[in-house]
């Protein structure tokens, strides 16, 4: 299955959204992601962004583009550049148009921008075969909440629109987007898992990559080595996608010890048991057996009533009208039902909530407490960390200046 990623100025953020129809897919959302939603007309920090000095790459594609088009008449390309993050190399499987874009980004643009990704020289973790589920990463080194686990750019970025209109010439082009490649990244993007026999590539995708839109479009991205972990619903890592710079992410959530496999999720963990697994086993094709999912039916029970709770706060908390009956009591309740659930990605997230549930009523003391426990929690908590962590740092510089002081009047 795939990721859906949403993506976000900078920054995009995984969780489920448009589900992406005929493909099977990729791996899944998270739900915990989502930025809380504020009121329209709220001015955005991140709407002011500095200039940046950028040094100019040769963003040249290092092999002729090669084309084919739907019957509207829309053409998609295989775009390969050979020398992307320092020679790894990626290749698009786009529209013209949004290859041109592509180049603007500061993922072509800036000098040294990957020069700390896709190391894989000293990883906290190795790669174990576990009968049932594959290979699996191993932590073996003690890793702390808010650890690099692995960051890396992807090998491929494929629109899904591309080769959906004739499936046998759109599997030829999906093959040229691995041909074009240099050959050690071809070996690891082979390293991948396919759940199931078929297109060599297309399948590669189905099972590990990341749906989401870009530059307007739904793409998948193949990060080979993200790939590499399996999912657990409640994971112990979290992941989030730099939209400029094309790197992927994973940090540790938790205390990870030393043996334990390193989990995310592949979807939106904020769904009942039933609605989990059932998703699990139709788009990745496994029988989830983490500890939730064999947990007793009376626990599960409690924990789907536990989610349900939390979505209903996330609607509650989000609420900036007039007629919101969200408190800052309820963002407490809600922190606490993480804890409880164990979601601890999300903790960042409560924390954000309760800054803003504190500053609307006009306790600008509590809720620069939750602010800085945001931020501090940020690394981790939040696909849209940029935009969510600079919210929360103008509301810790000048809380009776931010757009959530006394929205909600005193309480
Ligand atoms: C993104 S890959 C994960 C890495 C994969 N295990 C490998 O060998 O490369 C997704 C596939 O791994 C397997 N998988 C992931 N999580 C699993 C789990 N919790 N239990 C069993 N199989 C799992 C499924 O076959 C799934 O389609």
């Amino acid at each position: 299955g795939n990721i859906d990623l949403e993506i976000q100025p900078g920054l995009c953020n995984i969780y489920e959204k448009s589900p992406f129809v005929n493909v099977s897919q990729i791996i899944k959302p998270d739900g915990l992601q989502e930025p809380i939603s504020r009121p329209a007309e709220a001015p955005r920090a991140s709407e002011t962004p500095k200039p940046k000095k950028r040094k100019k790459l040769s963003t040249r594609w290092t092999t002729k583009p090669s084309c084919i088009s739907d019957e509207a008449g829309q053409e998609y390309c295989v775009f390969t550049n050979a020398n992307f993050a320092n020679g790894r190399g990626i290749s698009f499987f786009t529209t013209p148009t949004i290859a041109e874009n592509v180049k603007d980004l500061p993922a072509f643009q800036e000098m040294g921008i990957h020069d700390n990704i896709n190391d894989f020289s000293n990883p906290p973790w190795e790669v174990r075969n576990i009968p049932g589920r594959g290979n699996g990463l191993f932590a073996t080194r003690k890793l702390e909440r808010g650890d690099l686990i692995l960051a890396d750019t992807p090998l491929g970025v494929y629109s899904s629109d591309a080769f959906f209109p004739d499936y046998e010439l759109g599997y030829k082009y999906l093959r040229k987007t691995y041909e074009q490649l240099p050959e050690e990244s071809k070996k690891i993007l082979l390293r991948t898992a396919a759940h199931n026999p078929g297109d060599m590539i297309m399948e590669r995708i189905n099972t590990n990559a990341f749906a989401g839109e870009f530059e307007g479009m739904n793409h998948f991205f193949l990060y080979p080595e993200t790939a590499l972990m399996n999912h657990d619903c409640r994971p112990n890592a979290m992941y989030y996608h730099n939209i400029s710079t094309l790197v992927h992410s994973a940090h540790a959530s938790r205390t990870i010890n030393i043996g334990e496999e390193i989990t995310i999720t592949y979807l939106n963990l904020l769904q009942s048991n039933n609605e989990r697994q059932e998703t699990l086993k139709m788009i990745w094709g496994f029988d989830c057996d983490c500890k939730l999912c064999s947990a007793s039916e009376l626990s599960k029970a409690r924990s789907d009533l536990n989610i349900e709770k939390i979505n209903e706060l996330h609607t509650t908390l989000s609420d900036w009208s007039s007629a919101s009956e969200a408190t800052p009591k309820l963002a407490l309740n809600l922190l606490s039902l993480y804890e409880k659930e164990h979601l601890h990605a999300a903790v960042g997230t409560g924390h954000m909530f309760a800054a803003l549930a504190y500053n609307a009523v006009g306790d600008t003391k509590s809720a620069v407490k939750h602010a800085k426990l945001a931020l501090d929690a940020g690394m981790v908590s939040s696909g849209s960390v940029v935009d969510d962590g600079k919210d929360m740092t103008t509301l810790i510089e000048s809380p009776k200046g931010h757009w959530s002081y006394m929205r909600r009047g005193s309480r």
